[in-house]
Formats: C-alpha cells, sequence, structure tokens
C-alpha cells in the first residue's frame, strides 16, 4: 500500500540533539573562563507566557547556561522597564536575553527592544540584528525562522530552488524567516501571504515547503495542499480544548512531511535561542 502519512519533522528530538551539541560547546567555553548566561524578562503573569518562560530556564539548565530571570509587574512602568534593560546590558553575567513579547499595551514595545544591547540580543529581534539578517551580515537570527531552517536541513528537505508560501506577517516569524529562505544560502523562491491575500488557497498549492504562522485555527485544508508538500504548523491558539495549530487535522494524509503543533517548531525555538546565546558567547571571545 502506498505511504499514507507525513513523515513527523519532530522538533523535540531534533531539539534533543541540538542541546547534546551545545552541552559541548558550552564545556568548551568554560575551559576559557567563559559561561554563557541567558536572562528573560517576563512582564505581567500571562500564564502562556510564564509557561514559555519556564521552558526557557529549563532548557538552559540542561544545556548548562546560567539562566538570570525578572519577572516585572503588569503594571511597570516604562522608565523602570528600560531601568531593568540597562541593568541587564551592564551585567557581565547575563551574556543574551531576550524580553518575552507580548508587553502589555501600556508599554512601547518598540522602544523596549531597541534599548537592548544588540550585543546581548538572544532573540535576533532587536533592529541591529534585522537590518544584518537584510544586508546578510554575521549576527544573531530570529528563533523560530532560524527553527524551521534548522528542521528542515536536518530531515533533508530540499530548500534550494523550493518554492515556500508563508502565511503570516509578524515580525517574530512571517517577515525575517522570507529574508531567511530568500539568502543566497537557502535559494528558496518565497511567497509572503497575509490577510490582504487574494487566494490564499491558490498560494499554498503551488507550495512545495508550506510554512502557517497566521495564528488562525485549522486556516491550512488538505485541499489547500499540494500533494508530498512539507508543511509546517507555527500556529498557536488557546482554546477551550487546548491548544491548536493553524494546519488542519487532515493535512497529515496529503503532506509530504509535517511539523506538527505541538512537537514540531516550539521546540526549535528554544534550541535556537539558546544557540544564538552560545554564539554570542563564542564571538565575544573571538573579538
Ligand atoms: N521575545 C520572545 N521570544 C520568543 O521566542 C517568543 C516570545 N517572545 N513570545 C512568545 C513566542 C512563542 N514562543 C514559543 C516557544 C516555545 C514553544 C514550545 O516549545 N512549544 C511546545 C509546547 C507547546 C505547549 O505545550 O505549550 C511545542 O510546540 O511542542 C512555543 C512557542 C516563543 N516566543
Amino acid at each position: 500500500m502506498a505511504r499514507v502519512t507525513a513523515t513527523i519533522l519532530d522538533g523535540k528530538s531534533t531539539r534533543d540533539a541540538i542541546f547534546s551539541d551545545l552541552r559541548t560547546r558550552v564545556a568548551a567555553l568554560a575551559e576559557r573562563g567563559v559561561t554563557p548566561g541567558l536572562g528573560t524578562v517576563l512582564v505581567g503573569d500571562d500564564p502562556g507566557s510564564h509557561a514559555y518562560v519556564r521552558g526557557k530556564h529549563r532548557a538552559c539548565e540542561k544545556v548548562g547556561i546560567t539562566s538570570i530571570r525578572r519577572d516585572l509587574p503588569a503594571d511597570i512602568s516604562q522608565a523602570d522597564l528600560e531601568a531593568v534593560i540597562d541593568e541587564l546590558n551592564a551585567d557581565p553575567a547575563c551574556t543574551g536575553y531576550i524580553v518575552q513579547l507580548p508587553l502589555p499595551s501600556h508599554l512601547d514595545e518598540g522602544a523596549v527592544l531597541e534599548r537592548i544591547d544588540p550585543a546581548k540580543d538572544a532573540d535576533g529581534l532587536h533592529p541591529v540584528s534585522l537590518g544584518r539578517l537584510v544586508l546578510g551580515e554575521t549576527g544573531p537570527l530570529p528563533c523560530t525562522p532560524r527553527g524551521i531552517v534548522e528542521l528542515l536541513r536536518r530531515f533533508e528537505v530540499p530548500i534550494a530552488g523550493a518554492n515556500v508560501t508563508v502565511v503570516g506577517r509578524g515580525v517574530t516569524v512571517g517577515r525575517p524567516l522570507g529574508l531567511l529562505l530568500t539568502r543566497r544560502s537557502e535559494n528558496a523562491t518565497v511567497t509572503l501571504c497575509h490577510t490582504g491575500t487574494k487566494d490564499l488557497a491558490a498560494e499554498v498549492s503551488r507550495a512545495d515547503i508550506v510554512v502557517a504562522a497566521a495564528g488562525k485555527v485549522g486556516l491550512i485544508t488538505p485541499e489547500m495542499v499540494k500533494p508530498g508538500a512539507a508543511v509546517l504548523d507555527v500556529g498557536i491558539t488557546r482554546t477551550e480544548d487546548g491548544l491548536a495549530g493553524d494546519v488542519a487535522a487532515g493535512v497529515r494524509e496529503v503532506a509530504g512531511h509535517l511539523a506538527p503543533m505541538p512537537g514540531g517548531v516550539g521546540p526549535m525555538t528554544v534550541a535556537m535561542l539558546l544557540t544564538n546565546t552560545v554564539e554570542a558567547a563564542e564571538r565575544s571571545l573571538a573579538a
């Protein structure tokens, strides 16, 4: 009988393999007197954000990276938050850090991100890092896009020359992923879809690789997907029945590869955050 379900792009086992490699690199840094330290800045008490931050600290422990945690009240002022940023910028034990997004609406997210020392930008979301990505210069890459490319590489899904349809133009996934995939080293042809796209089904059906990062439950249906295509579910929506992705269940029977949610791109995001942290420490030694 013919194969009827997609090969799973298993983000958990891939993350574990990356962690094991990072442990070796952290040990090599320790011999040269450097301990990477990852900071997290979390504002407010959103349970989802808390869960993500907890996961990041657990990952640090596994790899041998020191964790620095700043949990701040939901009503913190812009000035007090910026003071915490300044403090982490000055702290030599903190070699990289992130500000967990989204921030409460009274805070100026752009101003906060811009205040991060670009040398300590573990998320790759600082304007300087995004500018380097546009220019093709070395620097931290946004974690989720980098995790997507790494997952495709490790499962030998061809990227060069592939037609990739990215659904969603958000600053953390869709927009930078388009930049990453069109670099000479990746060489994909990218279509970036968004709420203004006229015929989503037509754009998805041409794709060898589909990345769904719109945050709309079940947006990508089996009828849209070219048989054998690789489909990566990056959507996470909290529903009454738990977490739901952007990819409908039946896609598994049409796709050649599937990165499910959970268990696909999410764990890779954390793996790339730690990779960025270790690389920043390695760069600081080289400098
Ligand atoms: N400054 C900043 N950087 C981020 O990287 C960032 C952020 N803010 N805000 C929120 C999003 C979301 N995000 C995820 C990380 C891990 C999983 C993950 O590990 N998910 C698991 C478990 C899902 C679960 O059970 O909660 C999975 O998909 O298998 C998901 C989502 C990082 N984000």
